[in-house]
């Protein structure tokens, strides 16, 4: 993995500070240096205020790191303009949070295409195509003119988990995905990323409390008080 061709993500020395206004700043992730390759398929674990969450929007480009460079395909982020971050997170990136945050008022068809209309504008129809066949791709061919509360939650979440890969990412990022599905739709839910990583060759990146399912990722990165303790090939 040290061939920066073979590299999605590379995180130097990333540490994230928070100002709570006391004299000190609380530093909640310190110095990480990370790596994931392009075909990764990692979980990311650790007990709850460890950082995973703080580490997750640090990657995905929707905050910035105190100190330390976080390199995305190649490009180093730590001096690049709110645009060009805007840019490289919409191109290259896709998101699967706990809560779907799909917008009701729109079909799972719309809600599929949003990333693509807030970065393109209107679709075109080899857009609406590669949602349909996305939509199909999750089990959910014959939902796409349903609005998401016409939905159960897991069908919901393979809505999300479409609409982040519609803009064909090169990294996946998922926020405990699974958090409130009951076990045999997760094990849907996840089966899909599984699918994902290997039939696109997304890199994925998860963040889940669930053994189990970090068990089956191949990789687990072990975060412990804002820094990697573990990080290792599964068996
Ligand atoms: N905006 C913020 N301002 C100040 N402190 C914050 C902020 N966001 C997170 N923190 C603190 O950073 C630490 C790490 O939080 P984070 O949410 O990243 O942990 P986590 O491992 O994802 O936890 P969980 O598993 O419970 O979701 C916690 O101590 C939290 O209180």
């Amino acid at each position: 993995m040290s061939d920066a061709a073979s590299e999605v993500l590379r995180l130097e020395a990333l540490s994230k500070s928070y100002n709570i206004g006391l004299p000190n700043e609380a530093e909640v992730l310190h110095e990480i240096d990370l790596v994931i390759g392009r075909s990764d398929f990692a979980a990311l674990v650790g007990p709850s205020g460890s950082g995973k969450s703080t580490l997750l929007n640090l990657i995905g480009l929707l905050d910035t790191p105190s100190s330390g460079e976080l390199t995305l395909l190649g490009q180093a982020t730590s001096g690049m303009a709110d645009a060009g971050r805007t840019t490289l997170r919409g191109s290259s990136i896709g998101f699967v949070f706990q809560f779907h945050h799909l917008i009701q008022a729109f079909s799972a068809l719309d809600n599929v295409l949003m990333p693509l209309m807030l970065t393109r504008g209107k679709p075109d129809q080899a857009a609406i195509e590669r949602a349909r066949e996305l939509l199909a791709a999750v089990g959910l061919d014959t939902f796409a003119d349903t609005r998401p509360n016409r939905l159960s939650g897991g069908q919901q979440q393979r809505v999300a988990i479409a609409r982040a890969l519609i803009t064909e990412p090169a990294l996946l990022l998922a926020d405990e995905p699974t958090g409130n599905l009951d076990t045999r739709t997760a094990d849907e839910v996840f089966e899909l990323f599984r699918r994902f990583n290997r039939e696109r060759g997304c890199a994925v990146l998860l963040v889940t409390h669930d053994p189990r399912l970090s068990s089956t990722c191949d990789r687990t990165i072990n975060l412990v008080d804002g820094r990697i303790v573990s990080d290792a090939m599964n068996a």
